[in-house]
């Protein structure tokens, strides 16, 4: 059985208006992330993973905006469920179960309330995220009386429970401290605590394990994954870090300067990767076992700047199987192979076999095929 969709994403942009010109850092991007499920989006440094996570929660800040698309959010249909100004919270806008967050204001009270209670977020640096003027307990009972109407004293009972869930110990003890009392592992599970306070359907991380070391990023990983277990919580995981991908991934989305290149199970995309950016990324990870010696392949060139969107396919600049005339002009759509979807034209027969047909020798005169199962 399929699991229901709980967020969608629908040809998404989100827009920085610099006096240099328009930065299109999210540029149509569509997803979809299943109740229970973790979906990861990776991609190299400025591929806009992390733009496009702060848009579905109406976090990014001016000169940047959602200019286009939708952000489809299925909410709970809870007649109980009451704001902390005991607020009755509408079920959704148009009698679906969904809400377009797209069209409420960030500082709009269900945005605010979907934030928190629906869909929480932690980020890469637990202690930028958190004040150093207050206790881990005055944040942790300020996430928690924000959206829920209960005394001081259970909101600090219900923070001992917190900090026990995610593996701190002494929790009494460490509700007092303040975040530089504590290391980068701690915070973050401090902030991952906050996260949970609620019990959200979707946790957004984005990079969550990239400020830490490796053996803390392996024991937040096992956390978030046993939370996730505990919760049936989805989570949208955003990384650069394919290894982490490999541990928890369901589904993976692959973006490519603001735009998604290919999205499939975690399965597929390790092993049968369709879009020539995929395995290029595929091939720059280090392998295990392959000697120091060995050069781990890179990807060539950089990515560019937003600013400086090349025409066509956008990766066809780095792209070894890029064909010219073709990828340099035609900005693919997305075609689905198996259970994958793909952006490439390698495998659109429709734009295949126009190529061929259209080029000055007739049917075949590229000597193109459109690539089949590896
Ligand atoms: N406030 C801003 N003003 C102008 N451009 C921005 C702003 N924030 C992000 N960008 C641009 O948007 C693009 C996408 O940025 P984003 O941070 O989403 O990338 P990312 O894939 O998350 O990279 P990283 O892995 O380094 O965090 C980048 O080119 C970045 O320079």
């Amino acid at each position: 059985m399929t699991a229901e969709v709980l967020l969608e994403l629908e040809d998404l942009r989100t827009h920085f208006f610099l006096k240099e010109g328009v930065v299109r850092s999210v540029d149509g991007v569509s997803l979809t992330v299943p109740a229970g499920k973790t979906v990861c989006v990776v991609g190299e440094s400025g591929c806009g993973k992390s733009v496009t996570a702060r848009s579905i929660l109406g976090l990014v800040d001016p000169p940047g905006r959602v200019v286009d698309g939708k952000i489809w959010w299925r909410r709970t249909a809870d007649p109980e469920r009451r704001d902390r100004r005991g607020r009755g919270v509408p079920a959704d806008q148009n009698g679906d179960g969904r809400i377009d967050l797209s069209t409420l204001g960030p500082r709009s009270d269900t945005l605010r309330d979907i934030r928190g209670n629906d869909i929480a977020m932690v980020f890469q640096e637990p202690m930028a995220s958190m004040s150093p003027m207050y206790t881990v307990a005055q944040h942790i009972v300020e996430a928690i009386r924000l959206h829920r109407r209960v005394s001081r004293s259970q909101a600090r009972e219900e923070a001992v429970e917190l900090l026990r869930r995610v593996g701190i110990p002494r929790p009494e003890v460490r509700l007092d401290a303040y975040p530089f009392q504590m290391s980068g592992g701690m915070c973050q599970r401090v902030m991952i605590a906050i996260a949970l306070a609620c019990n959200p359907r979707l946790l957004i991380a984005d990079e969550p394990t990239t400020a830490l070391d490796v053996t803390t990023q392996a024991r937040i990983l096992e956390l978030l994954r046993r939370l996730q277990a505990d919760n049936g919580m989805a989570m949208l995981f955003i990384t650069h870090d394919l290894g982490v991908v490999a541990e928890i991934a369901d589904e993976v989305v692959v973006m490519y300067l603001g735009t998604v290149v290919e999205q499939g199970p975690v399965d597929d995309i390790f092993h049968r990767p369709r879009h020539p950016y995929t395995k290029a990324l595929l091939a720059s990870i280090p392998a295990m076992g392959r000697g120091s010696r060995q050069r781990m392949a890179s990807i060539r060139g950089q990515v560019p700047h937003p600013l400086n969107r090349p025409s066509g396919c956008p990766f066809h600049p780095r792209c070894d199987s890029a064909i010219p005339g073709l990828c340099d002009v035609k900005d693919p759509a997305f075609v689905t192979v198996d259970s994958t979807r793909v952006r490439c034209v390698l495998h659109d027969p429709e734009s295949m076999a126009s190529a061929n047909a259209g080029a000055s020798g007739g049917p075949g005169h590229l000597g193109v095929e459109v690539s089949g199962p590896p």
